[in-house]
């Protein structure tokens, strides 16, 4: 019986083994299977740097939008206590006062590259503040967060909640309803009473009528007083009794100084720059008050301290939008990321199919003595262009450049603008370069046609932006004048910004300077292809052609195509003398 259900119980015992294989063997098996994909040639081409396997790449985190959840820290509450002591059994009253609330700063910093921490932690708080404590013990302020972005990101206010604000808001409706109602009291019939009887006989109608009103008037007033929205902002002794609390009379509320007065809404920084110090994005709420502060003749014995203020929350989006002085703009499989490889020390994946790229990568490009490229001696310009990188109020007119960065971005295909493909979000990422370099493989068809269609998206995200931008408001936009004028809005901003100009932010990316890179010289056939190119483009500068962009008063003064062959690593020089020169203009 056992014999005759052993198979079904227990099937494996009965399944063949397989063979043990000798550890030398299966190694080797191991090794044979790596060996067929780590081949040393790729796109038939010896394997290098710039003709990398598919799977050598390095990808880095990366996320160029964000959006955040900040809440400012609320102030703790003042404290309620008297010294006691022996022989001392009622002491003066000795609460301490509540500490102030953290506060939300950002500030752009070079050496961030991505918003990608920021969009995984989505909410950011500070910390709040300590409450009082007895023997005028005051309470630690709160923690504040400094939220540390790359230069380059633009911060948007989406929605905020100032409970402050609604508070005075609502207090003032309140005072002018209270105000309207004490009017309409003293207009209003006082209700009629009986007759009271006085001492020396009948009170004189007039006066008894006066009292009564007056008597009435007060007991409105009372009630009034009864649901004033300030009485919120009380903090009763605990001791006391429900009634005691609804009747309790409360001294006027001091008003307040603010050390760090919120930005108005809505808030829109354009970090382009580092930020010499920390920018207030959510004031941390004021602490309250202890009671000594309310010691007076009419409370010698003050029952009662200030709660801590409820602090601010908003919610913010996080655009970032990399400053690269070259952007590389193709269609898919141009050559673009290994022609980033060959220009730079950059790791980016190369692969031979569309979409090997799916994040922006940006290398920067050595410029001394050790790389055999020589140092360019940097042309002052005036005026300065308002969105040129790295250029600070403080830098020197004519500091020899001795770096500059490239942008590979996802390649584009014919309706980027509507979204095809990985549409045009990545485009942001050139839209600041200070130099566009299209990117046109030679061996993939036309190359005018190419470069044509890669303007027409282009122009096409131009225009977009340009609407987008004129929509905004633009009194949101930072003032980087406000360093010396605290009460008004962001704080800490350095003497060197104040310089900024205010000017519009429209960008016109077809006025940029633009080259062509014409990449797989290399292979055959690929000659006419670049002489039609070439001749395209003279026409351009010429102006018998219109830029490909279509857009009117486009950058047409030097039109160049550039024939190299990435993967080999020849022309590449080429590239680096002309857009430094261009840079330099
Ligand atoms: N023969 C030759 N092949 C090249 C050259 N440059 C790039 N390639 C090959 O073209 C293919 C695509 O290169 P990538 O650098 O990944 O192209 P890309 O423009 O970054 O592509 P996406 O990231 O998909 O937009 C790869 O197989 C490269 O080896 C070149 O100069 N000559
Ligand atoms: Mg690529």
């Amino acid at each position: 019986m056992a014999l005759t259900l052993t198979p079904f119980l227990y099937p494996t015992l009965l399944r063949p083994r397989p063979r043990p294989l000798s550890i030398s063997k299966a190694f080797g098996a191991a090794t044979c299977r790596c060996s067929s994909s780590a081949t040393k040639t790729v796109n038939g081409l010896p394997r290098s740097r710039l003709n990398p396997a598919p799977d050598d790449y390095s990808a880095p985190s990366f996320a160029d939008i964000a959006q955040l959840t900040l809440s400012a820290g609320r102030g703790g509450s003042g404290c309620i206590s008297f010294q006691r002591e022996a022989y001392l059994p009622d002491g003066p009253p000795n609460g301490g006062d509540g500490g102030a609330g953290g506060s939300v700063y950002i500030q752009a910093a070079h050496g961030e590259t991505s918003l990608h921490k920021l969009a995984r932690r989505r909410f950011v708080r500070a910390g709040r503040g300590k409450h009082g404590q007895g023997s005028a013990k005051g309470g630690s302020r709160g923690e504040d967060v400094i939220i540390t972005v790359p230069v380059g990101t633009i911060v948007r206010e989406l929605d905020r909640q100032d409970p402050a604000a609604d508070e005075a808001v609502t207090i003032a409706a309140w005072k002018s309803a209270q105000k309207q109602r004490r009017k309409e009291l003293q207009q209003a019939p006082v209700p009629v009473a009986k007759p009271v009887e006085d001492e020396g006989g009948k009170e004189h109608v007039g006066e008894r009528k006066r009292r009564q009103a007056e008597q009435w008037v007060d007991e409105q007033d009372a009630d009034l007083e009864l649901d004033d929205p300030q009485r919120q902002k009380w903090l009763l002794y605990p001791g006391m009794s429900k009634s005691e609390m609804k009747s309790a009379s409360f001294p006027r509320l001091p008003t307040r100084t603010r050390l760090l007065q919120q930005p108005p809404s809505p808030v829109y920084l354009d970090l382009s720059r580092p930020t010499p110090a920390p920018i207030l994005l959510a004031a941390g709420g004021i602490g309250g008050l202890g009671n000594p502060h309310f010691t007076s003749r009419d409370h010698p014995r003050p029952l009662f301290a200030t709660k801590g203020e409820e602090a601010v929350s908003m919610t913010v989006a996080l655009e970032l939008k990399l400053l690269a002085d070259v952007g590389l703009v193709g269609l898919p499989n141009a050559g673009k990321s290994t022609l980033l490889r060959a220009l730079t020390n950059s790791r980016t994946r190369v692969g031979s199919w569309a979409f090997t790229t799916l994040q922006p990568n940006i290398g920067t490009v050595v410029l001394d003595k050790y790389s055999g490229r020589p140092a360019i001696q940097m042309q002052p310009k005036t005026p300065r262009h308002p969105l040129a990188p790295h250029a600070t109020p403080t830098e020197p007119a004519a500091e020899a450049r001795t770096r500059f960065t490239v942008a590979d971005i996802p390649g584009l295909i014919e309706g980027a603008h509507l979204d095809r493909g990985l549409g045009i979000a990545f485009l942001r990422h050139v839209e600041r370069a200070g130099l566009l370099a299209f990117v046109v493989d030679l061996a993939a068809g036309n190359a005018v046609r190419a470069l044509d269609a890669l303007w027409r998206e282009v122009g096409l995200y131009a225009q977009m932006r340009d609407d987008e931008e004129r929509d905004r408001e633009v009194d949101s936009r930072v003032d980087w004048n406000l360093a010396s004028d605290v009460a008004h809005g962001p704080l800490n901003l350095g003497p060197g910004l104040a310089e900024e100009p205010t000017s519009s932010p429209a960008l016109h990316i077809a006025g940029k300077p633009w080259f062509v890179v014409a990449t797989k010289a290399d292979l055959p056939g690929t000659q006419d292809n670049f002489a039609n190119l070439k001749a395209y483009l003279e026409r351009v500068k010429s102006g018998t052609v219109p830029h490909p962009s279509g857009v009117d008063g486009a950058w047409t003064k030097n039109c160049a195509a550039i024939p190299v062959s990435a993967i080999n690593g020849q022309g590449v020089d080429r590239i680096v003398h002309w857009a430094v020169g261009l840079l330099d203009e």
